[in-house]
């Protein structure tokens, strides 16, 4: 009887438990750095250990696996429902309510009432409409989406055909799908989980256009969910991720609303059908830069959860030779195995300072614009439309090369890899696609290098533009400077100056050329784009040095977050020594030193790899994973996920006595 099972063992995997032994540093210290201070990891915890203590969330993971499209959907719901009464039950606030949602780490059918419905409402209704939708939002008596893309127009808001029409004899808008790319296509929880839906559509008075409004629309009986008059919703089909989540599409005819339905904290129509406006015209972009900000912290949670997973498991495989003498070694030893998953454990703590320094900056400008003071939002939003960019694209790239550094295993759904690639796969589209929000950015720096050219004194995350180039001088004069951070930064800043001075002056030559603004502009693009990403880098390594600078932690944390630190700027400058050459803001002998750095500084954190991961502190539910578990038992847990396979239920599978069998009876029989 062979003695093979998928029983999981007690202790720890001796070769992930001989890597903790090593830790340079205290693992703990760095978890509350990361989680905000000893209360809110003990916090994080109570929270974790409530949820997970229900056999559910266990379940949970087989029906992701394994259910049906409409089975994982419906446990989604039940999912979404679950925390909702949880929360009421423990008077949960915003905050622990939020931890939750980070702790899930993965779609509720129901989460855009959460991260758009709700935030859109806070934002975009007076206080007489909050107290009376917001109310009823929060207490989950109607649930709700952000309905404001279309078939025909995602990015360019202005394309919009969806029309809310103003009739001032009734004193309500009458709402309209015009043609079949105006419906309403993508929003999440629309096709069958939403009874209300704030629709973003054209508002016209007396047949003039007065721009994109927000308007409460009823899309469901709140009695039996049965779609409401006028109303045509569904599903739009299975994704290549996100499948618990019911993206749909949304068709009104003729559907009246009363007046007080539009959403007027920024705009009014007032009963006899005059309009006035307050704020500024992007006003009711609110909603978005919200979630943009919220995107680079999403992408924070992708790229070190995919960096758990791939170093847990590189410390526990064991492949090839390296010395002919010994037994095999860790896959973790080979330097091109460090070279794979490395980048992504550096990202991780720089989208963690980058993404906390945003959140900081939004929350700052959100309780002036609160005060009625909108001098910040054009910096915020290019900042927020860059980071959103940036974070998300490395993070989706890096999830995928480290699901390819396990190799076979890290294609199969057990490994949490493949899924977590797919969910994150959309940050690169939602809330703006990236390139257009990088050419938001561009558009704003090209207008403050503009003013720094014309002596004007510029202030906030482009303030280095108006810097004197022929003033810099690379600061790494030896293979030891390459090891300062400062110098690494001005390396990245100078950088980003000459990437935007370059494309800057081009666009200017081209226009003086006679070439229409559009023209120049759109001959321009890769190059605008590529400033924009010049700058987001420097943002991030900036962040990222003047967070760890700003750390108070014993010495051996200090100590390790630099060399994370060091390595990332190191290695963004051998990544793209194409670019940095070619600026000018190092020289062929600085690259050769930074790239020697990059290598040797593999070494120096690979026997803190593990600790490093262990400090992000996901549970094994939340990273849903066989080969990241904190254990380090992923054999036997791949072995054990079998179990759960439908395909394994039956020994011999119906299809054998279908089509296997009558085949290979003909194929027996046949003289041939
Ligand atoms: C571990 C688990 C992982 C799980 C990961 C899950 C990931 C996925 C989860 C899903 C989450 C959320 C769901 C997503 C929901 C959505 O997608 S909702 C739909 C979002 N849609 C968009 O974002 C549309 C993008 N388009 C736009 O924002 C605008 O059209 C665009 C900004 C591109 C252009 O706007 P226009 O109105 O055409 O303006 P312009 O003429 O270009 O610019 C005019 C000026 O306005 C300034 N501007 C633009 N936007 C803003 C803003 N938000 N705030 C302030 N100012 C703004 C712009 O800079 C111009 O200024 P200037 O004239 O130059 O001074
Ligand atoms: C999973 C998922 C969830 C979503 N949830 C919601 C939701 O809840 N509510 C909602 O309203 N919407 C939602 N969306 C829609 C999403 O916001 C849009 O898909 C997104 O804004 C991009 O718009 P688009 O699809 O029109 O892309 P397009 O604009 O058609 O982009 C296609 C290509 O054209 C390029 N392009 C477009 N315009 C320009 C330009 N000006 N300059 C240069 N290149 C350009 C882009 O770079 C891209 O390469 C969701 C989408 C997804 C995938």
């Amino acid at each position: 009887m062979s003695e093979i099972t998928s029983s999981i063992p007690l202790q720890i995997n001796p070769d992930l438990q001989e890597e903790r032994d090593k830790a340079s540093f205290n693992v703990t210290e760095l978890t509350h750095i990361i989680y905000g201070g000893i209360e809110k990891t003990k916090k994080r915890k109570r929270l974790e250990k409530l949820l997970f203590s229900d056999p559910f969330f266990q379940e949970y993971q087989n029906v992701r696996a394994f259910g049906s499209r409409s089975e994982y959907y419906a446990a989604s719901v039940k999912k979404s429902t679950k925390i909702f009464k949880l929360r009421r039950q423990h008077k949960w606030t915003d905050e622990e309510y939020e931890t939750v949602l980070d702790i899930c780490h993965d779609d509720l059918a129901l989460t855009l009432h959460h991260t758009m419905f709700i935030p859109a409402l806070e934002r975009l209704a007076t206080e007489d409409q909050k107290s009376k939708w917001l109310t009823l939002a929060k207490q989950y008596k109607i649930i709700g989406t952000y309905a404001q893309t279309e078939l025909g127009h995602g990015t360019y808001l202005q394309g919009l055909e969806t029309t809310a029409t103003y009739d001032p004899q009734t004193r309500e808008f009458v709402m309209n799908t015009p043609t079949l790319s105006a419906m309403k296509w993508w929003p999440g929880s629309l096709g069958k989980s939403s009874n209300h839906a704030l629709v973003l559509a054209t508002l016209i008075i007396s047949g003039k256009k007065y721009g994109m409004h927000p308007f409460l629309v009823q899309l469901r009986s709140m009695d039996d969910h049965k779609v409401l008059p006028g109303v045509r919703v569904g599903d739009i089909g299975a994704k290549m991720g996100g499948n618990s989540v019911d993206n749909g599409y949304l068709i009104l005819d003729n559907v009246r609303i009363p007046r007080n339905n539009m959403l007027m904290k920024n705009a009014q129509v007032s009963p006899d059908g005059k309009f006035v406006t307050r704020g500024p015209s992007k006003a009711n972009y609110a909603t978005m830069m919200l979630i943009r900000v919220q995107i680079c912290t999403m992408a924070y949670q992708v790229v070190s959860s995919g960096a758990t997973i791939g170093i847990r498991y590189s410390a526990v495989r064991r492949q090839s030779k390296l010395d002919p003498q010994d037994r095999e070694p860790k896959i973790l030893e080979y330097q091109t195995q460090q070279y794979k998953i490395f980048p992504g454990l550096a990202m991780s703590y720089a989208f963690l300072f980058a993404s906390r320094s945003l959140t900081r900056k939004y929350e700052e400008a959100f309780a002036e614009i609160q005060r009625g003071d909108f001098k910040s939002l054009p910096e915020l939003h290019c900042l927020s439309s860059g980071l959103k960019s940036f974070c998300s694209e490395h993070s989706v790239r890096q999830v995928e090369i480290i699901r390819q550094s396990c190799g076979g295993h890290g294609y199969l759904n057990a490994a949490g890899l493949g899924m977590l690639v797919n969910a994150a796969a959309p940050m690169i589209t939602v809330e703006g696609e990236n390139t257009v929000m990088y050419l938001q950015l561009a558009r704003y720096i090209l207008k403050r290098f503009a003013g720094a050219m014309s002596g004007q004194q510029l202030d906030g995350s482009t303030s280095y533009l108006s810097m004197d180039p022929a003033t810099y001088v690379c600061p790494v004069m030896s293979e030891t400077d390459c090891r300062n951070l400062t110098a690494l930064c001005d390396i990245y800043r100078y950088r980003s100056y000459m990437t935007v001075c370059r494309v800057a002056r081009q666009v200017q030559h081209d226009m003086e050329s006679d070439m229409p603004q559009h023209v120049a502009i759109n001959k321009n693009l890769v190059d605008l784009v590529r400033a924009a990403k010049a700058h987001s880098y420097y943002i991030v390594v900036k962040d990222f040095v003047e967070g760890v600078d700003a750390l108070v932690a014993s010495a051996p944390v200090i100590k390790v977050l630099r060399t994370l630190c060091c390595f990332y700027a190191a290695h963004g400058i051998a990544e793209y020594s194409g670019d940095f050459l070619e600026s000018e803001a190092v020289g062929l002998h600085q690259l050769k030193w930074i790239k020697n750095l990059q290598v040797s500084l593999l070494g120096e954190i690979r026997p803190d790899a593990v600790a490093l991961v262990d400090a992000f502190d996901y549970h094994d539910i939340t990273l849903s994973s066989a080969l990241g578990c904190y254990d380090g038992n992923a054999y036997e847990r791949l072995f054990k996920s079998t179990e759960n396979d439908p395909m394994n239920k039956e020994e011999v599978h119906p299809s054998y006595y279908q089509y296997l069998k009558p085949f290979m009876e003909e194929m027996n029989k046949s003289k041939l």
